[in-house]
């Protein structure tokens, strides 16, 4: 055999042998592995030993009473919640607000379970006590208000921020989240921030969504009613279910937490009013109308604009 022609067959030769040794070596070793699977009887026998012992292992822990209701939250300060002045980004704090609030909500309305229902309150909402499943009920987030940032934090403190229930009306509940800073090395606390959230009790239920519809245009979505908002990307829709309501509380609590309720509800139900009054009122036409009336001059002592406009009227008038 000729060097040429070693050269040009030789690598087309060895790329064919190792082709078909891993191919032989591949298929060799898928057939060894499903020798050894145990027939179908005998592998659900150990996967279900597997499942029990599993289970056995799994404790499932009821939440204490004492923390029904409430939320914790602890975290140290990172570089990366910095703002710009190198303080603790408000945004930061605001959502780590929204997140322990949102777990005292929910584990408020997880007090819903099929042993304390009475079936008693279909009030024509939608709503039913008779609650299937618990992974479907939730608490969302209505309302967010009097978000006080009292002081700054700064990176490297420990924050720390406590959620309790201090209202409930039938669908929702009024959630006071307090923030505290902590510089741990000086063992210094500070109350930084305030806030007072508002969440609504849910259930999700499957819904068939009319996409052709849906999709046509987001105006479509202003057809559906409130009470049906879906959730576009699981086919879902809420329906309010009651909120569990709170006992025990003292009278003036009860009183203080009516005033909050019908506070932000009327609030609520004006907002659109309001901006609908700011948006049809035209500043220049307010601006004429403030300068053609009469009555600030009537308040002032002394000749008023008019009665100078009239005598220099009378005087140009005769002289000129
Ligand atoms: C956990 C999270 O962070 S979720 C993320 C943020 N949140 C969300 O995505 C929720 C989006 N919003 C919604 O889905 C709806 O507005 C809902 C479910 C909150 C309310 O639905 P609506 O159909 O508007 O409720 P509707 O007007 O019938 O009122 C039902 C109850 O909710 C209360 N509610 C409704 N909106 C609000 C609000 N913005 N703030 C406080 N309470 C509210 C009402 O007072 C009423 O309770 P009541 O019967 O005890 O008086």
């Amino acid at each position: 055999m000729t060097s040429e022609k070693i050269t040009k067959w030789g690598p087309l030769a060895l790329s064919t042998l190792s082709f078909a040794v891993s191919s032989y070596v591949l298929l060799k070793y898928q057939k060894q592995e499903d020798k050894q699977l145990p027939p179908t009887d005998e592998s659900s026998k150990e996967l279900k030993k597997i499942e029990k012992k599993s289970e056995e292992r799994t404790v499932i822990y009821p939440i204490p009473s004492q923390d029904r209701g409430h939320g914790h939250l602890s975290r140290i300060m990172a570089i990366d919640d910095a703002n710009a002045y190198g303080n603790v980004h408000g945004g930061t704090i605001l959502k780590m607000i929204g997140h322990c609030g949102w777990i005292a909500a929910n584990r408020w309305v997880h007090q819903r379970t099929k042993s304390n229902s009475n079936g008693d309150d279909d009030d024509g909402k939608g709503e039913h006590d008779t609650i299937m499943d618990s992974s479907m009920v939730r608490a969302v987030l209505g309302r967010m208000e009097q978000m006080k940032f009292r002081e700054p934090m700064f990176v490297g403190e420990l924050a720390s921020l406590y959620a309790k229930i201090t209202y409930t009306s039938k669908h929702s509940c009024e959630v006071q989240v307090d923030v505290f800073a902590e510089n741990v090395v000086k063992g210094i606390r500070r109350h930084t921030n305030h806030a007072t959230l508002w969440f609504v009790s849910v259930r999700m239920e499957p819904h068939v969504l009319d996409r052709s519809a849906a999709s046509l245009s987001r105006g479509s979505f202003l057809n559906i009613s409130k009470s049906q908002i879906i959730d576009v990307s699981n086919d879902t829709k809420m329906v309010l279910i009651k909120m569990p309501q709170m006992d025990r509380i003292a009278s003036e609590e009860q009183s203080d937490g009516d005033r909050r309720y019908q506070f932000q509800k009327y609030e609520r139900a004006h907002v659109g009013e309001f901006s609908q009054i700011v948006q049809s009122f035209e500043l220049s036409e307010w601006m004429d109308r403030m300068f053609q009336t009469q009555d600030f001059d009537q308040l002032r002592p002394g000749p008023t604009v008019s009665t100078l406009s009239h005598v220099i009227a009378i005087f140009f008038f005769f002289f000129f």
